[in-house]
């Protein structure tokens, strides 16, 4: 399989700080990476440099063949980066509908595509930003980036703090929308198993370096493995 994403050497941090130590991994067309470490070992910085939030202090990072390391943010986007932060960063003064107008790209996905996938959305088309739950926005944000029609989805920590039904139906959507639709996808999380559930592939840092690498399922199925690299067998 051909890769989609490829990351070599990457040393990223935050002005001359580095946090990103000799990064490498590489992800295929229609894959899930599932991200995963302690707390404060890299993984939002991972994102973040691919999305090209940080500084790049040495390596080369790839998408679909085309170098991204001189791009900045928005040209990533339209690189095929759809980058959905920890913060969300949806425009809180714009309606749900002008949030997806907005950004909207040509391709496959465009507004109604997104109320189809998440119906809440739908009933809120002419809600404010600022008059949305936290799912909700959570759900905005996953929508804009997919109206980008982007080749790889970046999702740092989509799940955190939401209400376990709204975890549910989140986890749902993001599973049609790698497993079935196959687009490509990054996703970091806390509690991995669910998306250990979903994912292709696992990465997992510590201090920066990459200390696992290998197959979503085989990971999930080693609780004494992920007690050594998480913690906790979670
Ligand atoms: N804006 C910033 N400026 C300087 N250093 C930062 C900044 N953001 C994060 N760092 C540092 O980079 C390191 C990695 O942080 P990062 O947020 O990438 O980790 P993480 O694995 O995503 O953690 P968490 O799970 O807590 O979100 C930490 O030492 C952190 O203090």
């Amino acid at each position: 399989m051909a890769d989609l994403l490829n990351v070599q050497d990457l040393r990223a941090g935050y002005g001359e700080a580095v946090v990103l130590n000799g990064v490498s991994f590489s992800l295929g067309e229609g894959q899930t990476l599932a991200l995963l470490g302690r707390n404060g070992t890299g993984k939002t910085t991972l994102m973040d440099t691919l999305a090209g939030a940080t500084r790049q202090h040495g390596g080369s990072i790839t998408l679909g063949g085309v170098a991204l390391h001189r791009l900045p943010s928005h040209q990533r986007a339209a690189a095929g980066i759809g980058w959905v932060p920890q913060e969300r960063n949806i425009f809180k003064s714009l309606t749900v509908h002008e949030n997806l107008t907005a950004v909207a790209r040509p391709g496959p996905w465009g507004p109604q595509r997104v109320y189809e996938m998440f119906p809440r959305l739908a009933e809120r088309k002419t809600n404010l930003g600022t008059q949305l739950s936290g799912g909700e926005q959570q759900m905005l944000a996953m929508g804009r980036a997919l109206v980008l029609n982007p080749k790889l989805l970046l999702l740092d920590e989509p799940l955190e703090g939401l209400a376990p039904i709204i975890v549910t139906e989140l986890l749902r959507a993001i599973a049609r929308i790698t497993r079935e639709e196959g687009l490509a996808a990054i996703i970091v999380e806390q509690h991995p198993q669910a998306i250990l559930a979903i994912s292709h592939q696992a990465v997992v840092l510590d201090r920066g370096s990459v200390v696992h690498s290998g197959a979503a399922d085989a990971l999930a199925a080693s609780p004494a493995l992920l007690d050594r690299l998480l913690g906790v067998a979670r």
